[in-house]
């Protein structure tokens, strides 16, 4: 249940915008009783807003999944709004921190180390039958500016239950499921695949610093492209993948499968020695950092690829 009563009651809400998300703004907020500083998240109050806010309720609580801390139900002249008030994640973007690395080499552990934090983050999404589906470098926050803070999901703007609470589209329509193709029945698989296929890129950026798929530069993804991933081959190229251990590329190679049936799923993934056994993976120092800083400026092109290959896989009976 929301606070009715404004929430300039409890919070001073500053200027500061921290970010722009799919459904809002983000600012920060400072708390008027313990001065404790805070990110709100301004929704309009729409159907869209309102599933958003009750998923990352109900994910939120878990140690890699940004908190809430309050929702507030209130009205501007006349539109009505929902604001989540969220703990303050201070430390900033994944990639931000990566990239102002400097001397000090990133190593394929510390890779191994933030996957498995991503991982155990989409594990508890999965569990509660929640994907995600929106998994990019941006929605992923660090705690503190420590260089032991936690890593944390957030941004449930395209989150959506899995299991048939929801009606899924064309579940609903009247003909004899029996001769449906599984693919259609079961967009289960396909939301929480979307996921995966995101830790793989994540994954495979961390280990050396550009991602694997370029789409031919400029050529826009064909609009209401199917569910299928345009991949294009992606290759382990040199020098930047000479170094990197079998057991990591063994791995990305089960998460960027292109057919969404076959790809890892978050359980496996979790039993992948490489995850399983991250703090033992090799300290070896990787082009990570420096390859980061040189193609900084692609580096907006590479969100925008990564979002139009994201928004062509939130396959759905809506979409299809
Ligand atoms: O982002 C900061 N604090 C923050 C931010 C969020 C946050 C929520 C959402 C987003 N950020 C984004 C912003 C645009 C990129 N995608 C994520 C869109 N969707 C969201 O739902 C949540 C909690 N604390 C922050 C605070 C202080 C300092 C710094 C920095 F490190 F940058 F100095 C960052």
């Amino acid at each position: 249940a929301f606070h009715e009563y404004p929430v300039t009651q409890d919070y001073r809400i500053s200027r500061r915008v921290l970010g722009v998300g799919i459904n809002g703004k983000v600012v920060e907020c400072e708390n008027r009783v313990t001065s404790e500083k805070y990110a709100l998240k301004v929704l309009r109050d729409t159907e869209k807003a309102r599933r958003e806010v009750e998923l990352h309720v109900m994910a939120s609580g878990h140690p890699h999944i940004v908190s809430i801390h309050d929702v507030y139900k209130n009205s501007y002249n006349g539109v009505d709004c929902l604001l989540v008030v969220m703990e303050n994640m201070k430390g900033g973007e994944l990639f931000a921190r990566i990239q102002e690395r400097g001397q000090k080499a990133f190593t394929e552990r510390e890779a191994a180390g933030i996957v498995n934090e991503i991982c155990s983050a989409v594990a508890h999404l999965h569990r509660m039958s929640i994907a995600h589906r929106d998994l990019k470098p941006e929605n992923l926050l660090y705690c503190t500016t420590s260089g032991t803070a936690a890593l944390k999901l957030t941004d449930f703007g395209f989150a959506k239950k899995t299991d048939e609470s929801e009606p899924q589209g064309l579940k609903t329509a009247c003909f004899t499921p029996y001769y449906c193709a599984p693919e259609v029945l079961g967009t289960e698989k396909y939301d929480k695949s979307c996921d995966l296929w995101s830790i793989g890129v994540i994954m495979y950026i961390l280990l050396c610093g550009y991602p694997p798929f370029y789409s031919q530069h400029g050529q826009p993804m064909s609009p209401g492209m199917k569910a299928k991933i345009k991949s294009g081959q992606y290759t382990f190229p040199s020098p930047e993948w000479d170094c990197v251990s079998e057991a990591a590329k063994d791995l990305i190679r089960k998460l960027l499968r292109t057919e969404p049936t076959e790809r890892i799923t978050i359980e496996q993934t979790m039993e992948h020695k490489w995850i399983s056994h991250y703090r033992k993976v090799p300290d070896t120092p990787l082009f990570t950092s420096s390859n980061l800083c040189d193609q900084k400026e692609q580096w907006t092109d590479m969100q925008d690829e990564m979002e139009a290959t994201l928004a062509s896989m939130r396959v759905g009976p809506e979409n299809i």
